[in-house]
């Protein structure tokens, strides 16, 4: 594998952020490796230990994943040279992984073996009990496949919580929940697991690599739940694959773009604005308008400035040219002026369309 590039993901395999380096990067031009944590991926892309990086930055139902937007606003200084080069989609068809519960030989009728496989009764209706606070509540769209009230600890990622919200609060409501880095790491915690009494949230994948029972398959509130990757790379380091040296990636030769990109790219770009100033807000976010730069998404995040101080996240069509011309270098430009600490974090060719 001389040559071949490293892609580096937040593991272990059978993530789904694996999923999504394997829709972008296949092949055996491909060293993929997997990481512990979404902060380790930034690091070995910084540190060119990786060619590439690839993470979960926000899913469908919900919301962004605010441990990737943390690195990117980068308060400790770690990141500085980590930007955007693309990006992946992977629908996300979550499964309850666990170990299904045996009955007890009834050689003898003693009691409690009839009470040990009471537990084995049929699965319970699933309907979320109506409240004063949510007298409509949101029905499950599977039930389980087996009994699971063995089921007392729950391992997940904590983005997987609120992407099956109803299916644990209605079949699942006193288990106790333990947030791990990933999804398949929830599975390998399950797996050595002895009791048989805990269970992830994870992928069908999953169950295979660890040997998993399915006891729920498709437990996800919304079937169109997918969850957006991003690829990332070092600005200006070489990229040995070609032998090609990128000294400015995210910033593009587009002599025949006419719109910038507008239609094909996105891009991705952070500032901080004088809380005190009133309209400070709003005269950095006309700037993408009088461009003609739709934003795609917007977030904030702490800043570390001060206490309720915000670091701002915009995403919008269209991509930076080199040269300095375009629309996007000239919206940046009057960024700087009413914006403070811009940081530009890459373009790259949108994915949407291709899922
Ligand atoms: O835990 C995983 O398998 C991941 O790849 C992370 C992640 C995420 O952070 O959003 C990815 C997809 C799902 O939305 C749940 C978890």
């Amino acid at each position: 594998m001389e040559g071949a590039w490293t892609i580096a993901f937040l593991g272990p395999k059978a993530s789904y952020t694996h999923q999504a380096a394997l829709n972008a990067f296949s092949g055996s031009n491909f060293h993929l490796e997997p990481l512990i944590a979404i902060e380790d991926v930034f690091e070995a892309v910084q540190c060119s230990h990786a060619n590439r990086g690839v993470v979960p930055f926000e899913n469908s139902t919900n919301g962004s994943v605010v441990q990737t937007l943390d690195l990117f606003a980068d308060l400790q200084k770690r990141n500085p040279d980590i930007i955007v080069c693309g990006e992946a989609y992977v629908g996300v068809r979550h499964c309850l992984l666990g170990h299904v519960k045996k009955p007890v030989p009834a050689s003898t009728f003693s009691s409690a073996v009839i009470e040990a496989n009471d537990d084995l009764s049929p699965i319970s209706s699933g309907r979320a009990t109506p409240t004063l606070t949510m007298p409509d509540p949101l029905q499950p769209k599977t039930q389980p496949l087996t009994n699971i009230k063995h089921v007392r600890k729950l391992y997940s990622h904590p983005q997987a919580w609120g992407q099956c919200k109803s299916f644990l609060s209605a079949y699942l409501k006193g288990s106790e929940r333990q947030d791990v880095s990933s999804t398949s790491r929830a599975a390998e915690l399950v797996a050595s697991d002895e009791s048989g009494t805990s269970a992830a949230i994870s992928s069908e994948i999953a169950a295979r690599v660890h040997s998993l029972d399915i006891l729920a398959q498709g437990i996800e509130d919304r079937p169109d739940n997918t969850t957006r990757f991003l690829i990332i790379m070092r600005r200006s380091s070489p990229d040995s694959r070609h032998g090609e040296m990128h000294d400015t990636p995210g910033i593009q030769d587009c002599p025949d773009d006419q719109n910038d990109g507008m239609d094909t790219h996105k891009s991705l770009v952070s500032f901080t604005v004088d809380h005190e100033d009133a309209g400070a807000l709003t005269r950095a976010l006309a700037v993408f308008q009088k461009h003609g730069l739709n934003l795609t998404s917007f977030n904030s995040r702490p800043s570390g400035i001060a206490p309720w101080n915000y670091i701002f996240f915009v995403e919008f069509k269209g991509r930076r040219c080199g040269g300095g011309e375009g629309a996007v270098n000239a919206a940046l430009r009057e960024l700087d002026e009413v914006a403070r600490g811009r940081r530009w974090l890459g373009s790259w060719e949108s994915n949407l369309d291709r899922r």
